[in-house]
């Protein structure tokens, strides 16, 4: 569940976003929508407590938040594997000498065969293309103990079929309990699968309630 009370999202004192008032329940899945530099991902930054608010605020109902970036902010000439970028989602799980226990391993490779990318495991971050990048990153997202999951356009450069298998990933998430918020820009992916839609301008925060979405009714999700 997030809650947020006339929170405004900018930078050095100077705020973005309009004003934001309402809340998310535990198990919706929002989107964030609006025009180029309406400050949609700086509003995730915010509630990724990358950012402090400029005005107002949020109060978050856990301290487990993952975060899907947006792929500019990689550094591509990290000298990684896919593997290593995935594993990265449990560090946390890591023993105190540094181990990974079987069971976390056998997680890491699920991450894999679920999001198809386990024949890349051992290719280089530098070498893979847009869409297996945004899969890889997703799948470190997956594996990351969260209940709260913040995506920045996880899209970008990836085919239909695979957004079709990440969108069920992400459904599945939401139906067991996660709140989920995601940054696009595609309409028709909000209508078909979006609980609730906050579409940013200028003055306004504007909610809405997609009327065709696949998912269940949120008075039926847990
Ligand atoms: N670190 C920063 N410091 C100051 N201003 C910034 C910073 N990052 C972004 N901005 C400015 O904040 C505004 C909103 O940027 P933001 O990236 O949140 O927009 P957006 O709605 O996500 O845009 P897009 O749809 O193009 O991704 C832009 O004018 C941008 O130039």
């Amino acid at each position: 569940m997030i809650h947020f009370t006339d929170l405004r999202a900018g930078y050095q004192r100077r705020s973005i976003t309009p004003p934001i008032n309402g809340q998310l329940p535990a198990g919706s899945l929002t989107a964030i929508t609006g025009e180029n530099g309406c400050g949609k991902s700086t509003l995730l930054k915010t509630l990724a407590g990358l950012q402090p608010p400029c005005e107002g605020y949020y109060c978050i109902h856990s301290s487990h938040i993952a975060l899907l970036p947006q792929q500019q902010s990689l550094d591509r000439t990290f000298p990684v594997t896919v593997r290593d970028i995935v594993t990265m989602g449990c560090w946390q799980q890591r023993t105190w000498y540094g181990r990974l226990p079987t069971s976390v391993k056998q997680n890491v490779e699920q991450a894999l065969a679920i999001t198809g990318i386990t024949s890349l495991a051992s290719t280089p971050l530098s070498h893979l293309s847009g869409g297996q990048l945004q899969r890889a990153l997703f799948a470190r997202m997956w594996l990351q103990p969260s209940d709260v999951w913040l995506l920045d356009e996880p899209f970008t450069g990836v085919d239909e079929g695979t957004i079709a298998r990440l969108m069920t990933l992400i459904m599945q998430a939401a139906n067991d309990g996660k709140t989920v918020v995601m940054v696009l820009h595609d309409d028709q992916l909000v209508q078909r699968y979006f609980d609730i839609q906050i579409r940013l301008t200028e003055k306004m925060a504007y909610w809405t309630t997609p009327h065709s979405t696949q998912r269940r009714p949120l008075s039926e999700v847990s």
